[in-house]
């Protein structure tokens, strides 16, 4: 059974200030079965990151379902989760990594993966937590020189395995990227392909939007292309 099954998606924008709706993504209808990885191609603004947005609910559709196999809640249509659902599946199932690294403020790299390590493990596992968080800081090639200092002036590179580190300590039943290459040089995509790999071989199941088609040869199971809102 599919993981993620995505039926008839419609998502448009209305802009106020000149009256008038931009196309997001229309009709969109595609699955995701559980260990794959689904890579969405397609040209800037063709509507790539607004899925990815409507299955991480901060875009509402207005048309089309996304079943999602939840472990807590069966299937859920994920366009219809109430919010307190949503918050949940954010903090335990789903996983979402881009280029760009939400941090608070003077948070250093260890605070980052820890705060994601807590929502899982809870207070009262502290200790599990603090384990948890320095094992997966080595497991994704981050020198432990850097666990004490504010990501603000890591590499591009070092920035994303931390992104994926703290969303990977919550073992995302599916996991979210959009770009994630996006701003990186060549040595730094060779790295992120081998993270992607390994990732895959662990069996984490990945929807993945890449620019850089070269980068995706050999590395996703299935592909579609987006062009102007729809799907080929
Ligand atoms: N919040 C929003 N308000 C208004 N228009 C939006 C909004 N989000 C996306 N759009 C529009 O929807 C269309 C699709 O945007 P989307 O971000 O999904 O494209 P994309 O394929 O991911 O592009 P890129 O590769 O450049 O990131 C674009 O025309 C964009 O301007």
């Amino acid at each position: 059974m599919a993981l993620l099954t995505i039926e008839g998606l419609s998502k448009s924008f209305y802009l106020h200030r000149v009256n008038r709706w931009v196309q997001g993504c229309r009709d969109i209808s595609f699955a995701v079965d559980p260990g794959e990885f689904v890579g969405i191609t397609g040209r800037s603004g063709s509507g790539k990151s607004t899925i990815l947005r409507c299955i991480w609910r901060t875009n509402l559709p207005q048309d089309g379902r996304i079943l999602y196999e939840s472990a807590r809640y069966g299937t859920l249509d994920l366009a219809r989760a109430t919010q307190r659902q949503m918050l949940y599946l954010r903090t335990c199932e789903l996983g979402y990594v881009s280029q760009f690294l939400s941090a608070l403020p003077r948070q250093t790299a260890y605070d980052i993966v820890m705060r994601s390590a807590l929502e899982t493990y809870g207070e009262e596992r502290r200790g599990e937590a603090e384990r948890a968080s320095e094992a997966m800081l080595r497991h994704f090639d981050i020198d432990e020189n850097l666990w004490e200092l504010y990501p603000r002036t890591f590499s591009g590179g070092e920035k994303l395995r931390l992104n994926i580190a703290a969303a990977m300590i919550k073992r995302p039943r599916l996991l979210l990227l959009d770009e994630p290459t996006a701003s990186l040089d060549n040595a730094s995509k060779v790295k992120v392909r081998s993270l992607i790999e390994q990732l895959k071989a662990e069996g984490t199941t990945m929807l993945g939007i890449f620019h850089d088609l070269e980068f995706m040869e050999g590395l996703c199971d299935r592909e579609y292309n987006m062009q102007e809102g729809a799907m080929s």
